[in-house]
């Protein structure tokens, strides 16, 4: 007899925007996400029985994100995502957890004339600010920061050789190459107790700092680093997000690889376009590589998931 294992609803894609008008300054401040709501609770019989009696309507959990969108500040992203999520819990006694995944959009201020502009906005990359918020009556608040989709790319300072050669290899040792990347950098916080938790880290800035930190972690280490691999750069990386953020218990990163092969071009009058002599590149849109960790603070569990 089947039965139902796991069941989760909500309301997914769901745009918001938000402005903040400083009425001394007259300087605003605008916030764009895209909310992503699913309830978890007694709610077998709506799959199993059609009994809609526990059925939050979809729209109606629409409706509630922008109501608090409306009700509370939106920054950080982790505050509005445990609001939002905590009231789920306090208004309907038979849901037990709300999963929130907040995506902030890039709205950077423009400067006119190297003056910041008051209410005037630039979409400088697709990078994303995220969170990951799972607010159940037993486990609190666990909140996973990330950014995502920040593409990089360096034009030195990246090797790869030493790997297993056997009957299956092709790819020549390069000690040499492009490295270019689309971070997804995650960081998860010791689970928070209460609301009121959440609301003291975020009055002290540990969300924003934290998001900084990582930020600049990830493109220093980028920058500077003498990259043996992908594998050993994220793992710098993520060394690094613990130990200046000491609430987060790990960090991890999801790396594409996107290879830039390089292009022989010695049919053609015999031009020199290899090794040393690289310039022409071919950005490839795919297969590419994918690389992954996570790394805890305490003595290396290798979760393979
Ligand atoms: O940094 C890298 N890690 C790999 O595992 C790998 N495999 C590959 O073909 N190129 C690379 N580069």
């Amino acid at each position: 007899m089947p039965s139902l294992a796991s069941a989760r609803y909500g309301k997914d894609n769901v745009r918001v925007f938000k402005v903040d008008r400083d009425e001394k300054t007259g300087v605003q401040t605008v916030t764009e996400m895209t909310v992503c709501c699913l309830l978890e609770g007694e709610i077998e019989t709506s799959y199993t029985k059609a009994d809609n009696s526990v059925v939050v309507a979809t729209d109606s959990i629409k409706n509630t994100i922008y109501i608090k969108a409306k009700e509370h500040p939106v920054n950080p992203p982790e505050l509005y995502a445990s609001y939002l999520g905590q009231h789920f819990l306090d208004t309907y006694p038979h849901i037990s957890t709300a999963n929130i995944d907040v995506t902030v959009h890039r709205w950077t201020r423009l400067a006119v004339d190297g003056a910041p502009h008051p209410h005037s906005f630039i979409r400088d990359g697709e990078e994303t600010r995220n969170v990951e918020a799972t607010i159940s009556r037993t486990g609190g608040l666990a909140l996973r920061s990330s950014i995502r989709k920040l593409t990089v790319l360096k034009s030195t300072g990246s090797a790869f050789h030493g790997f297993v050669r056997d009957e299956f290899t092709l790819l020549p040792e390069t000690w040499d190459r492009i490295l270019s990347t689309d971070v997804d950098s995650t960081w998860a916080w010791r689970a928070f107790k209460t609301l009121a938790d959440v609301e003291k880290a975020a009055a002290d800035k540990r969300f924003d700092d934290a998001w900084e930190a990582a930020r600049s972690i990830i493109i220093k280490t980028f920058s500077t680093d003498e990259s043996a691999s992908v594998q050993n750069t994220m793992y710098k990386m993520c060394e690094q997000i613990l130990e200046v953020v000491p609430e987060v218990d790990t960090a991890g990163f999801t790396l594409p690889n996107k290879h830039y092969f390089e292009l022989d071009l010695s049919w053609h009058k015999g031009i020199k376009n290899t090794g040393k002599d690289a310039e022409v590149y071919v950005p490839q849109s795919g297969p590419n590589g994918l690389i992954k960790c996570e790394v805890s603070r305490d003595t290396a569990t290798l979760a393979h998931r």
